[in-house]
């Protein structure tokens, strides 16, 4: 140490904390010319100025950071915070601030900060040119002491956390001394194929000269055996949009005994997600496990940018990850799936809140937010239901015993919609398929439905004998039926069908897949729903989930709850009471999504002229007293264009179990008169 120019007074008292912390082990303090004692000195000077810097006083005991992994220490003492696992997958925030300052620090720091000038240190440091060890954890950490000190740096390159810095303490010769030693690259089993892009896309991106390292063992020094040849491999395998957090895969293993060999990341997903689908056979084509990765960083990033107290409020994502309100610029081809990233046009003060980040709590496939963009409303209060619940006493029976061989495709493989002759499942479908293979509804399927719900009253409408409705409200002296549209079904392809998951004709039970968020209106219309993307004529947006309910059941929920209650408009599945003589109660049912529902809840109505049309799909009963009510877009619709449905209401019936609202709907077509 006196060699190294350190004074005995620095050293003794680091040499009697190092030596109670390595057990009296002198031998692991020895090793490589007394490194890890020199180090902890540094380390512990870098620290004193730190905190000197901040204009704190250095309490007498502050415990020198010695926690860096230690090869030669066995690993039962190795610090618990240190033990780091085998291919441990890791979320790694490259702005994210450490407060361990571990390994070998960063050295931007002014020199003239004496009397400890980590320059000096540096120099002595580089002076040893036996030190060795590159520790990946510790290079992550000490970025965080870069940031500290970048205010006294006088480039201001240096002062970027993360990978530039690391690359310039590479460049100072602090980091990659001994570690890959030439011609051992070929050592590790997966060279980097290309490297430079740091954001958004999973890089298949083995980092070797920051985070892949061997490191040579010398004789004596513990585990691993003498002689070995250590490999530390990170893929980055997935990383947030703007490429702050990224999700690696680390692994740390031995050449000699344990043959490991190590595989690419684009294999390593392709085989995940492989056996994945196999395991869950429900996940869709479009399942994509590197999207889910990304996701997995984008969220962390963004759930660590909105969190305050549990409300999540994030400035930065409604100008960084929202469309611009302003459609002009945007790209209107068909292809703009995700939209650019650009500033919203809030005017100078108003500040759209994001109140829910996802209003699913992941039951969904895609995360659905939920924005205050004009004022602080908040929504009533609900439980995100992704599929329909039974209420209470409603009849849904669902067994494959009910399915009869000719109502669905056993024989099927793979995917129905290619296949030359169409299955049973199209024949409910006057023997096409109601789907593309695109995934869009049928054009020709779509206008005939269109057509049905705008025109009722040619030829549409049937009328019950014994309308469970009418005996709702009244028992004894039902009145005559009011009528019910006849509506076209959807027949999906299910479990007893011999087709895949990724059959074409299994559209809405894979469920949303368009990006959604639920908005406030500033038209008096409470919350709505719209689309963050262009959507195609005859996309599927989403179910209208909720409680299924008989309508006697409906009735008396209603005529509880206070007029004042604010509902939801509660869906019948009446669509094939025509083919029934008289219903029994319990099979005439209905949707309520005020109280478990979907994001269907917030979708509000328009009188004629709305851009989606509720579709009825049957999937798992082959009766339909019970089926699916799907939403598919009429038209083309903008992203950011608020989506709407006809609810159907006559806003003439008074006598409705739902009070009709005031409708603001705007359509030139609407059918409020009052208004
Ligand atoms: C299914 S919810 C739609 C979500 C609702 N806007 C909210 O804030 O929760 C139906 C309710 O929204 C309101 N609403 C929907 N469409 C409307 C319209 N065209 N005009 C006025 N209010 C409407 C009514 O209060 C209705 O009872």
């Amino acid at each position: 140490m006196k060699s190294l120019g350190l004074p005995a007074e620095d050293v003794k008292p680091v040499l009697k904390k190092l030596l109670m912390l390595y057990n009296k082990k002198w031998e692991l303090i020895e090793e490589d010319n007394y490194r890890t004692l020199a180090d902890a000195i540094f380390e512990l000077a870098d620290d004193k100025i730190k905190v000197e810097q901040k204009g704190l006083i250095i309490k007498e005991d502050v415990e020198p950071p010695y926690k860096k992994p230690h090869i030669g220490l066995p690993e039962d003492q190795i610090p618990s915070s240190l033990n780091r696992g085998k291919g441990i997958m890791e979320l790694e925030g490259e702005s994210q601030k450490s407060s361990s300052s571990g390994g070998i620090n960063a050295f931007t720091k002014d020199p003239s900060n004496n009397p400890h000038d980590p320059a000096r240190n540096e120099s002595i440091r580089n002076k040893s040119k036996n030190l060795i060890q590159v520790d990946s954890a510790n290079v992550k950490k000490s970025s965080y002491a870069e940031g500290e000190s970048g205010a006294h740096d006088a480039n201001p390159k240096s002062r970027l956390p993360g990978l530039h810095s690391r690359k310039q303490r590479i460049k100072n010769g602090c980091e990659t001394k001994i570690s890959v030693e030439p011609g051992e690259k070929q050592l590790i089993d997966f060279p980097p194929r290309y490297s430079g892009a740091t954001s958004n896309v999973r890089q298949g991106l083995i980092e070797v000269p920051q985070h892949s390292h061997m490191l040579k063992l010398s004789k004596g020094s513990g585990t691993p055996s003498s002689h070995e040849t250590k490999f530390q491999c990170t893929h980055r395998i997935a990383s947030s949009s703007c490429g702050h957090v990224h999700l690696s895969l680390k692994c740390d293993h031995v050449r000699e005994p344990y043959n490991f060999r190590g595989t690419n990341s684009d294999e390593l997903l392709r085989f995940v997600e492989r056996k994945y689908k196999k395991l869950y056979k429900n996940v869709g084509p479009t399942f994509s496990l590197e999207k889910l990765l990304n996701e997995i960083c984008e969220s962390y990033k963004e759930m660590g940018d909105d969190s305050v107290d549990g409300v999540h409020r994030h400035q930065e994502i409604v100008e960084t990850d929202r469309p611009e309100r302003n459609m002009g610029n945007r790209s209107s081809g068909s292809d703009s799936h995700y939209l650019p990233r650009q500033p919203m046009d809030y005017g100078a003060k108003k500040r759209a809140v994001l109140k829910v980040l996802d209003i699913t709590k992941g039951t969904e496939k895609t995360k659905i937010s939920l924005y205050d963009d004009i004022g602080n409303e908040d929504p009533t209060s609900f439980v995100y239901i992704p599929e329909n619940i039974i209420y209470q006493s409603g009849y849904v029976h669902v067994s494959l015993a009910r399915i009869a061989n000719e109502e669905c495709c056993p024989s099927c493989t793979g995917d129905c919609l290619s296949s030359s002759i169409p299955c049973a499942c199209a024949g409910d479908t006057g023997g096409e398929f109601a789907y593309t293979p695109g995934g869009l509804l049928q054009q020709k399927f779509l206008r005939s439905c269109i057509s049905m719900n705008q025109e009722p009253q040619n030829q549409h409408l049937f009328y019950c004998q014994d309308c469970p409705l009418e005996r709702a409200k009244n028992a004894n002296r039902p009145k005559k039926c009011k009528g019910h549209l006849l509506r076209k079904f959807i027949k999906e392809c299910w479990r007893k069908c011999g087709c895949s998951m990724d059959c074409g004709n299994r559209v809405v039970q894979r469920g949303i897949t368009r990006k959604l968020e639920v908005f406030l209106t500033s038209k008096g219309k409470g919350w709505a729903v719209r689309a963050l993307e262009e959507l195609p004529e005859g996309a599927f947006v989403c179910e209208y989930v909720g409680e299924i309910l008989t309508n006697m059941e409906l009735y008396e929920r209603n005529k509880q709850s206070s007029g004042k209650d604010k509902h939801v408009y509660p869906v019948l599945l009446d669509a094939d009471w025509a083919t029934e003589g008289v219903l029994k109660d319990e099979d005439a049912l209905c949707l309520d999504a005020t109280y478990y529902g979907n994001v269907a809840r917030f979708i509000n109505h328009r009188c004629f002229d709305s851009n989606l049309l509720e579709i009825p799909v049957q999937v798992e009963t082959p009766d339909r007293h019970y089926y699916h009510i799907a939403f598919f877009t009429k038209r083309k619709v903008n992203a950011l264009e608020e989506l709407t449905w006809d609810y159907g209401i006559d806003f003439a019936d008074h006598n409705h179990p739902i009070k009709a609202f005031k409708c603001l709907c705007g359509s030139e077509l609407c059918r409020d008169k009052k208004r």
